[in-house]
């Protein structure tokens, strides 16, 4: 019989009488694993091999584990010095025990969680009694250690996830396959099999030889397992980013884009925030030191922006009246929030003057200087958005939402009344997470005020929104740490692995 090489030689290498793994067969007839288990699969298929599959666990020991190992238990080594210092019969300081048993640093509270656990004693106001009749080295902890350590396996589940949980052992599942040659391999390899002279590849030579015309091709096993490359893919978050301009678009709005620094002027001056307001200190935004300031700014928007700042607009309107400084109006910040760019399109700045009905949208990096934490990071993508029409209303507000947010399988959003210095009313949106429950901000939004509209020119209603791309993520995912997809801490194989809903 004529076989292709690596199936010959997995062939003569596995046993008649024993199951060996595939692995230990590549080695030793010198394959790569996946051709191994290529040429086993197709010796199976032609009944030459049989193939089983076992699950096996595998348990290894952390680094803290075999520390363990060799130091003692944190916990056996405070009962030890315990009884050494006659703790079964007075209390003894805790301070003197975790001396004599050389603990400290994070040692320390292992030991006391574990100690009384355990019931090798107890830990009152900083005495330590020992309880007399322990026996540290019947310790099922520790022998399961040891015997982890020795490549011995341990059966009971209960103790290793005691032991997984204390961060001691590691576990990974993985499937063997198990291979023994056939009673029709056997026949075969008695009656003689020889490497068939098969070509696996084609080579530029063998075509312009003309070659090709008289070799015989190996076949493809199109069902070998081989294994997966881990290819550069679309980021989720912009592959979510990509839905969100597709959805928005289909709703009828334009893209806007703009600069990521900007003069605080469209960041913060347009939006009716006074230069005295707290979100305006350092504490939010980054400042650039250089350049110094913005040069084109239009002045006559400068001056109508200046003077709603101070005495207001039309009659009911007030103004802040506190100071405005043009040279803090130029200087120049990494925007906080993408309504800089709303700024800058409804002023007419951008692309010349807008007629009603508009509506506007952009999917953009803002940067916050904000306290890290699973839901917070120093930059985040906004999708701002924004429609300029006759006569609207909260209604309209709530109902683009409502549309907006189905399209990703969100229909529980949750408004609340908020308060920003450019909208009223202005309302905080809330979605639930999907895993924890948890209500989670994802938006703010609101109507333009008129002290926002009158120096822009803009003479019908505006309704606007900022919404968090990662909190979007989090309700379509059920991701619990923004973490996880942005940032240099993010998880690879989670972003690899991940499956695209919709
Ligand atoms: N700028 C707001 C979002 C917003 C935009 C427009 C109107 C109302 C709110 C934020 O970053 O949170």
């Amino acid at each position: 019989m004529q076989l292709p090489e690596a199936q010959v030689a997995v062939l003569k290498t596995a046993d008649a009488d024993t199951d060996r793994p595939i692995t230990e067969l590549a080695e030793e007839a010198d394959l790569k694993v996946e051709t191994a288990t290529g040429a086993a699969l197709a010796l199976a298929e032609e009944g030459l091999l049989s193939v089983t599959e076992r699950e096996e666990a595998t348990t290894t020991l952390t680094e803290e584990g075999r520390e363990y190992v060799e130091q003692g238990l944190p916990e056996l080594r405070l009962y030890e010095a315990a009884l050494e210092a006659g703790a079964d019969d007075e209390p003894v300081s805790l301070g003197q025990l975790l001396g004599e048993a050389g603990l400290d640093g994070p040692a320390v509270d292992i030991a006391l969680a574990n100690f009384a656990r355990k019931g090798y004693g107890t830990v009152d106001s900083g005495e330590v009694s020992a309880t007399a009749d322990a026996d540290p080295d019947a310790d099922d902890e520790r022998r399961a250690l040891d015997a982890l350590d020795a490549g011995e396996t341990v059966e009971d589940t209960e103790l290793l996830d005691q032991l997984e949980s204390r961060g001691l052992i590691e576990r990974q599942e993985s499937t063997t396959r198990l291979v023994s040659v056939s009673d029709d391999g056997v026949t075969a390899l008695m009656e003689g099999v020889e490497v068939a002279e098969t070509v696996g590849q084609v080579s530029p030579e063998l075509i312009t030889s003309g070659e090709w015309r008289d070799v015989e091709f190996a076949e493809y096993n199109v069902e070998a397992e081989a294994e997966e490359p881990a290819h550069g893919r679309e980021h989720i978050l912009r592959q979510t980013a990509n839905r969100v301009k597709d959805v928005l678009v289909g709703m009828g709005f334009k893209e806007m884009d703009g600069p990521h620094v900007d003069a605080q002027f469209w960041i913060n001056d347009c939006l009716f925030m006074p230069q005295d307001h707290p979100a305006r200190t350092h504490w939010d935004q980054f400042d650039l030191e250089s350049p110094e300031e913005i040069q084109d700014l239009p002045d006559e928007l400068v001056e109508r922006v200046r003077s709603a700042h101070l005495e207001g607009v039309g009659e009911d309107s007030e103004g802040y009246h506190s100071p405005w400084e043009e040279s803090v109006a130029r200087s120049l910040d990494l925007r906080g929030h993408t309504t800089s760019l709303s700024m800058r399109h409804l002023s007419g700045f951008a692309k010349g003057d807008l007629e009603p009905p508009e509506r506007y949208f952009s999917v953009e990096k803002v940067y916050r200087n904000d306290t890290l934490d699973p839901t917070h990071l120093l930059e985040f993508f906004q999708i701002e958005g924004w429609v300029l029409a006759e006569d609207l209303s909260a209604r309209d507000l709530m109902g683009t939402f409502t549309e907006f947010y189905e399209q990703f399988g969100i229909t529980d959003l949750d408004f609340k009344p908020h308060y920003n210095p450019y909208t009223e009313p202005s309302f905080e949106l809330f979605g639930t997470h999907p895993e924890t429950g948890e209500i989670v901000e994802v938006g703010n939004s609101g109507i333009f005020r008129a002290e926002v509209l009158e120096p822009l020119g803009v003479e019908a209603d505006v309704m606007a929104w900022g919404l968090s791309l990662e909190r979007l993520l989090m309700l379509m995912y059920g991701f619990e740490d923004i973490r996880d997809v942005h940032g240099t801490l993010c998880d690879l194989e989670l972003l690899r692995d991940v499956e695209v809903v919709y």
